[in-house]
């Protein structure tokens, strides 16, 4: 029942008010419509089949190669190449293998082969098996200084140096190994000019462990097809498998371009951003797989209001009307639709049918539950966006602590971690939804990982408007320390936060470990997203590049 005090009965009064909005000039979609239109492949069919036919013979290599240096290759190459989705149970029973054979690590080591200890470490790690980092001392000298000989062996710093990123808490062998290695590789390319130079310095820019698949593919084929060693039927297999998911990707973001064409955002909601088009590559680095097709076009959807949610409460509506915007969320019904402003009701009826089409297909399945964990994120989502907007309508900077409390909630991230399960088929049980809406440290670290980047990245050009007080803002005020030293301080974080995602990412983890790849994939997007600044409000050379390369361009070669 409403109470007298509820904010939704004074919806009437607000429209007689003269009303003070935030201005911002968000640029327009630099895609126009190309995105609209689209056009079957014709040769899908033939190409499919031929796909199924190379799939079967690098499924052959992987049960037929027993030397394990070899089949670590193998399986890397597997993975860089993008293609490791059609082989997750081959790939598992390989690397347990290989882990039962020779336990933490003692067994492993037989001769001075850095690059080989250092894929072993790195493959074990990324599959969850927790290999002890100890191995790495045997490249040290008795007073703790890495060995000469690892200076001179380059390929052996590169695979160090990118296995050196899967370090957890404590690991000071791997920390060390990590400077050393990034200092000496940088050194070695001011003086060369050749491929391994080319791989160092994208190693140095973008860590494997933060790459994005999709990404990773792509910049991996031209390097496997160049390498003498390399296999015909396991190359042509990347190339045709790109150039598939690219087709149903291009096929997706048409769909889901009308659907926002439908919603004529432009005209009904002019303040809000459209990234359509750089919001489907977010949703492309969580899933890329052809059966998370369906979960690729919920996120789409309930993702982009949670941009319209976010434009509304930063910029646009007024602390009243963003009350009662608050009540009618928490009250979940079209009942509430009229109390709205004109505007509001646009959004609130979206965000209804949203879910209501999603919980219409989880009721054929008996998971509903789904959908309810998933509505009480956003409504704790727009309860906590509403304590941000009274911050601002006070004028008030809030302590560090009272900032993260409130803005690791509307960063979204834990909301659109539960998002990502709504419509997996596989492994997600009510437990995985119970285990995500109570900030897991994996969830957390994801989180502040957003929070903080997107903070460095943003809040100069947030802070020229009327938003809230960024968490560098309330950092600088309340230590009295300047933007340069929090800065550093908040990348120092993000390196601490990676070493938490790396720990719960070892056995046994809290939910099945597919389960953790959403998050992890998520926390990649902020490395490429805002590593140079903001690419998803005011995408770059580079960041247009990839959308390009992943959605425009037939692959080359
Ligand atoms: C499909 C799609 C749109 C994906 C986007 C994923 C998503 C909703 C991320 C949430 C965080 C967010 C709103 C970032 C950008 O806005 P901001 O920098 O204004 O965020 P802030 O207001 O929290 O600082």
């Amino acid at each position: 029942m409403t109470s007298f005090a509820s904010p939704l009965v004074r919806s009437a009064s607000i429209k007689q008010d003269v009303v003070i909005r935030n201005t911002v000039n968000f640029h327009r979609s630099i895609w126009g419509d190309q995105f609209l239109m689209y056009e079957e492949r014709k040769d899908r069919e033939w190409e499919e089949q031929l796909a199924n036919e190379l799939k079967e013979e690098v499924r052959k290599m992987l049960i037929i190669t027993t030397q394990h240096r070899k089949l670590l290759e193998l399986i890397d190459a597997v993975q860089r190449l993008g293609v490791a989705y059609h082989f997750e149970k081959e790939i598992e029973e390989c690397l347990n293998h290989i882990y039962v054979s020779y336990g933490h690590g003692d067994l492993w080591i037989k001769d001075n082969d850095l690059q080989g200890t250092s894929l072993w470490f790195r493959l074990l790690r990324q599959q969850g098996f927790n290999v002890s980092s100890g191995i790495f001392n045997k490249y040290k000298n008795n007073d703790g200084s890495f060995m000469e000989s690892v200076k001179d062996d380059v390929q052996g710093m590169l695979s160090l140096n990118e296995a050196a990123y899967m370090r957890v808490e404590g690991e000071q062998v791997l920390d060390e190994a990590l400077a050393f290695t990034t200092y000496h590789l940088a050194n070695i390319l001011e003086n060369h000019t050749s491929l391994i130079e080319a791989q160092i310095h994208q190693a140095l820019q973008q860590p494997l462990r933060k790459r994005l698949p999709r990404l990773e593919a792509l910049r991996y084929i031209p390097i496997y097809q160049q390498e003498a060693s390399h296999n015909e039927a396991l190359l042509k297999l990347a190339k045709l498998d790109f150039t598939l998911l690219q087709d149903l990707h291009r096929k997706e973001l048409s769909q889901i371009s009308k659907w926002w064409k439908d919603l004529d955002v432009s005209r009904n909601l002019p303040y809000v951003r459209d990234r359509i088009v750089e919001g489907y590559f977010w949703i492309l680095a969580v899933y890329f797989e052809p059966q998370h097709s369906d979960a690729r076009i919920f996120l789409m959807k309930a993702c982009n209001l949670v941009i319209i949610l976010d434009d509304t409460y930063d910029n646009y509506g007024t602390y009243e009307e963003l009350e009662i915007l608050t009540e009618a969320i928490q009250r979940w019904s079209m009942s509430c639709l009229d109390m709205l402003p004109e505007y509001m009701k646009l959004i609130y009826k979206e965000l209804l049918d949203v879910y209501k089409e999603a919980e219409d297909l989880l009721e054929k399945k008996g998971q509903t539950y789904r959908c309810y964990y998933t509505k009480e994120m956003v409504k704790e989502y727009a309860r906590n966006l509403l304590i941000e907007a009274k911050w601002v309508n006070e004028r008030y900077t809030p302590t560090v602590e009272e900032h993260m409390s409130v803005t690791l909630v509307t960063c979204a991230y834990a909301m659109i971690i539960a998002k990502c399960y709504v419509h997996r088929d596989d492994l997600v049980t009510e437990e995985t939804f119970k285990w995500v809406s109570t900030y897991p440290p994996l969830v957390k670290a994801s989180c502040l990982i957003l929070r903080l980047m997107d903070d460095v990245a943003t809040h100069k050009e947030e802070q020229e408007r009327n938003h809230v007080a960024s968490s560098v803002e309330c950092y600088m005020k309340q230590y009295g320390v300047t933007e340069e030293h929090t800065h550093e301080l908040f990348t120092k974080q993000v390196e601490d936060e990676w070493k938490v995602i790396n720990k719960e990412s070892l056995r046994p983890t809290d939910v099945p470990r597919p389960l953790l790849m959403p998050p992890i994939n998520l926390t990649r997007v902020c490395d490429v997203l805002y590593r140079r600044g903001d690419d998803y409000n005011h995408a770059g050379k580079e960041m247009i590049n990839h959308i390009k390369s992943l959605l425009v361009n037939p692959l080359s070669g």
